[in-house]
C-alpha cells in the first residue's frame, strides 16, 4: 500500500462521524426520558421506516430495481401480524416473525419482475402489487375488516406503552442495521452495485441478478414483514388507507437522497424526511410536495445524494507518483495442470443481414499468447463475445478440451476459467479500486446467511479475498490506488485494473479486447512483459485483439488474421507478417 499518502483528513472526518454518531444514539436511547410522548412517537415511526428502508436499500440503492410501490410488502406485514394477533390470538412477537416469512415471500414476488424488467417497467410493476394488496385488503373483510380495518398487534406489559415500543422498535431497527450493513459490505453488497453499474463486466466475472438480487429480494421483504407489523402496532388501528402511496414515495425517496449504494446516507434522509412535515400542520399537508422538492434539490445539487457527499469527503489524495510499476512476478501459478485449449470451431454469428463472423476457427493454448487482428470491423469483438457467451454461434462451437460450452451464457464461461477485458473499460465507478478488483473474486465459500450475520468464516473469506485483491493490484502495478474510487483513474490505469479483475477469476483463459488502445509506449511496454508473463509464467492461455502491431508481433506465440468476419491467415508471427494477402488486407505493407 502507499505508504506516503496523509490520511489526517480521513481520519479526522472518521473521528467527528463516530463522536456524533456517539452522541445520536446516545439521544436516540434516551428520548422517552427527555422528550414527551409526541416526540417519541415521532422516534419511533423514524425507527419503523427505517427497518424497511434498510432492506430496501439493498434493493432500491444497491442493486439500482426501482421498487417504487414496497408499501406493498409493508401491507402484508401489517395486515398478516394483525390478523394473527386480532383472530387467533397469537403473540406479538410470534406474528412479527409470522409476517416476516411471509413478506420474504411477498417481496420475492414483487421483485422478481426486476429479472426481467428493466428500470422503469419495473417501477410500474410494483405500483401494480401495491395496487393488488390495496384491493385484497379493501375485499377481503373477514380478514382486513375492509374499509373499517382491524386493530393492530399489542406487545404485552410495559412493552405496550408508548416508551416501550419504542425500545422494541429501536432493537429492531438496530437488528436491521446490523443486518444490512453486513451485507452492505459483502460480496453481495460489491456484487448488486457491479450488476448495477457494470452489468456487462460483472456477467464476464460470473455474476448474475439470479444469484445475487434473489435473496436480497427476500431479506429486504422480510424486514418489511417487522416493519409493517411494528408499524401497525404503532397506528393502533390499520386500514388500506394507512398504507397509501406517500408512504411508499417517502421510503423511495429517502434511498434515493440518502444516496445510493450508502447504508448512512438512507438512515440521515429518513430521520429528514420523517421530522420535516411534523415540523408544523402546515408542512404535513404538503409532505409529498417535500420530498418531491427534496429529491430535486438534491438531484441538482450532490446527484449521488448525501451518501455520496460523505463518500467524497474521505476519499484519500490521488498518489503522487502515477507511473504504473507492474510486479508480473506475483501473479501465482495456480494449479493449471489442465494443459486443454480453448477451442473456437467453425464459429459463425451473423446480425441480419451481416455475417459478421464467418466460420472462425482459433486455438488458445495455455501458455501463450494468440493475437486476433484485423480491420476495422472484421469480427474480432464478436469472436471474443461468442467466446465468452455473450453472443451465441448460429453454427460452430467452443470448447476447452472436450468440455463443450453451451453459449450465450457469459456465466458459464467465467466458471470454466475464461477472463476478459473490454475495449472500452468497464468498471464500476463510485466503488473503490479495489472493490472493483473482487468484483472477480469467484467461488467464495461463504453464503447469504454468513454474510448477514457477519460470521467469523465469512469475515476470514473477505480478509483472504482482500489480500488477493491487493495481490492482482501489485502484479498490475495499481496497489497504490486500491482505495480512490475508479472514476478519478485514468483510462490507462482502467485497462490494468481491467487486467487485475480477471486475475482475480484466476483464470485459465484471458481475453483481452484491444489492452493498448490509448496507453503511451511506456504503458504498452509494461503492458507487453505483464501479458508475457502471464502466459509463458502463469500458464495463461492469452487471446488479444489488438491493433498495435508492434506489441502482437512481439508478444504472441501465433496470430489469426481476420478479414470480413473469416480467417484471412493464420499461423507464426513471422509467418503473418510476411502473408502477402495479410501485407494488402491489414498490415498496408504490401
Ligand atoms: N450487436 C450487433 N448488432 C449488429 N451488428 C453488430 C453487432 N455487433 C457487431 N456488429 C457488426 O459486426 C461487424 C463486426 O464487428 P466487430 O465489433 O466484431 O468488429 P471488430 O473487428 O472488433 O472491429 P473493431 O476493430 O473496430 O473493434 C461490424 O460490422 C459490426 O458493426
Amino acid at each position: 500500500m502507499d505508504t506516503t499518502r496523509p490520511a489526517a483528513p480521513a481520519f479526522a472526518f472518521n473521528s467527528v462521524m463516530a463522536i456524533a454518531g456517539v452522541a445520536v444514539l446516545a439521544a436516540l436511547v434516551s428520548l422517552p426520558v427527555w422528550g414527551d410522548d409526541y416526540f417519541v412517537v415521532i422516534g419511533t415511526r423514524i425507527l419503523v421506516y427505517w427497518c424497511l428502508i434498510s432492506g430496501l436499500n439493498l434493493v432500491v440503492g444497491f442493486a439500482g430495481q426501482l421498487a417504487i410501490g414496497y408499501v406493498a410488502v409493508l401491507a402484508v406485514g401489517g395486515y398478516t401480524a394483525s390478523a394473527l394477533c386480532f383472530h387467533l390470538g397469537l403473540d406479538p412477537f410470534l406474528s412479527m416473525a409470522a409476517a416476516a416469512a411471509l413478506c420474504a415471500l411477498a417481496g420475492l414476488i414483487v421483485g422478481i419482475p426486476a429479472l426481467r424488467l428493466r428500470t422503469f417497467y419495473f417501477a410500474v410493476a410494483t405500483l401494480g402489487a401495491a395496487q393488488i394488496v390495496t384491493q385484497i385488503a379493501f375485499s377481503w373483510t373477514s380478514v382486513t375488516g375492509g374499509g373499517i380495518g382491524i386493530p393492530g398487534p399489542m406487545f404485552p406489559g410495559a412493552l405496550g406503552s408508548v416508551s416501550g415500543l419504542y425500545y422494541v422498535c429501536m432493537v429492531a431497527a438496530i437488528l436491521c442495521t446490523w443486518l444490512t450493513t453486513n451485507l452492505a459490505f459483502s460480496r453481495y453488497g460489491r456484487e448488486l452495485v457491479a450488476l448495477r453499474d457494470a452489468g456487462v463486466a460483472a456477467a464476464s466475472c460470473g455474476l448474475s441478478n439470479r444469484r445475487s438480487l434473489v435473496p436480497v429480494l427476500i431479506f429486504a421483504g422480510a424486514l418489511a414483514g417487522v416493519a409493517g407489523t411494528l408499524y401497525a402496532s404503532v397506528q393502533t388501528y390499520i386500514t388500506p388507507e394507512a398504507f397509501n402511496f406517500d408512504l411508499s414515495l417517502l421510503f423511495f425517496v429517502a434511498i434515493l437522497v440518502g444516496g445510493r449504494g450508502t447504508v448512512l446516507g438512507p438512515a440521515l434522509a429518513t430521520v429528514i424526511l420523517t421530522i420535516l412535515p411534523e415540523l408544523s400542520v402546515d408542512l404535513a399537508a404538503w409532505s409529498t410536495l417535500i420530498h418531491a422538492a427534496l429529491l430535486l434539490g438534491i438531484t441538482l445539487l450532490v446527484p449521488g445524494g448525501i451518501g455520496e457527499g460523505l463518500r467524497k469527503l474521505t476519499e484519500p489524495p490521488l498518489p503522487e507518483s502515477r507511473v504504473i510499476r507492474i510486479r508480473p512476478e506475483l501473479a501465482r501459478d495456480h494449479d493449471r495442470t489442465e494443459k486443454a485449449p480453448l477451442e473456437a470451431s467453425e464459429i459463425s454469428i451473423s446480425f441480419g443481414g451481416l455475417k459478421a463472423v464467418d466460420a472462425v476457427s482459433l486455438s488458445v493454448v495455455p501458455g501463450e499468447v494468440h493475437g486476433l487482428i484485423g480491420p476495422n470491423g472484421s469480427g474480432k469483438t464478436t469472436t471474443l463475445n461468442v467466446i465468452c457467451g455473450f453472443n451465441t454461434a448460429s453454427e460452430g462451437a467452443v470448447r476447452i478440451g472436450s468440455d463443450l460450452l453451451a453459449g450465450g451464457v457469459p456465466q458459464e464461461a467465467a466458471a470454466k476459467g475464461i477472463a476478459r477485458t473490454f475495449q472500452t473499460p468497464k468498471v464500476v465507478g463510485e466503488a473503490t479500486v479495489l472493490q472493483n478488483v473482487l468484483i472477480g473474486a469467484q467461488s467464495p465459500s461463504t453464503g447469504f446467511v454468513s454474510a448477514a450475520l457477519g460470521l467469523p468464516a465469512q469475515r476470514q473469506d473477505e480478509r483472504a479475498m482482500r489480500e488477493r485483491g491487493m495481490v492482482a493490484l501489485r502484479t498490475v502495478g495499481l496497489d497504490a490506488f486500491a482505495d480512490l474510487s475508479c472514476e478519478r483513474l485514468q483510462h490507462s490505469e482502467l485497462r490494468f485494473l481491467e487486467i487485475a479483475r480477471a486475475l482475480m477469476m484466476e483464470p485459465r483463459f484471458l481475453l483481452l479486447d484491444e489492452p493498448a488502445a490509448g496507453l503511451s509506449r511506456d504503458e504498452i511496454e509494461r503492458l507487453d512483459e505483464l501479458i508475457a508473463h502471464l502466459a509463458r509464467d502463469a500458464g495463461i492461455g492469452v487471446l488479444m485483439v489488438e491493433h498495435h502491431a508492434d506489441l502482437i508481433f512481439k508478444v504472441c506465440d501465433r496470430i489469426t488474421v481476420l478479414n470480413f468476419g473469416a480467417v484471412l491467415a493464420s499461423g507464426t508471427a513471422d509467418e503473418v507478417r510476411t502473408n502477402k494477402e495479410v501485407q494488402n488486407a491489414y498490415l498496408g505493407t504490401g
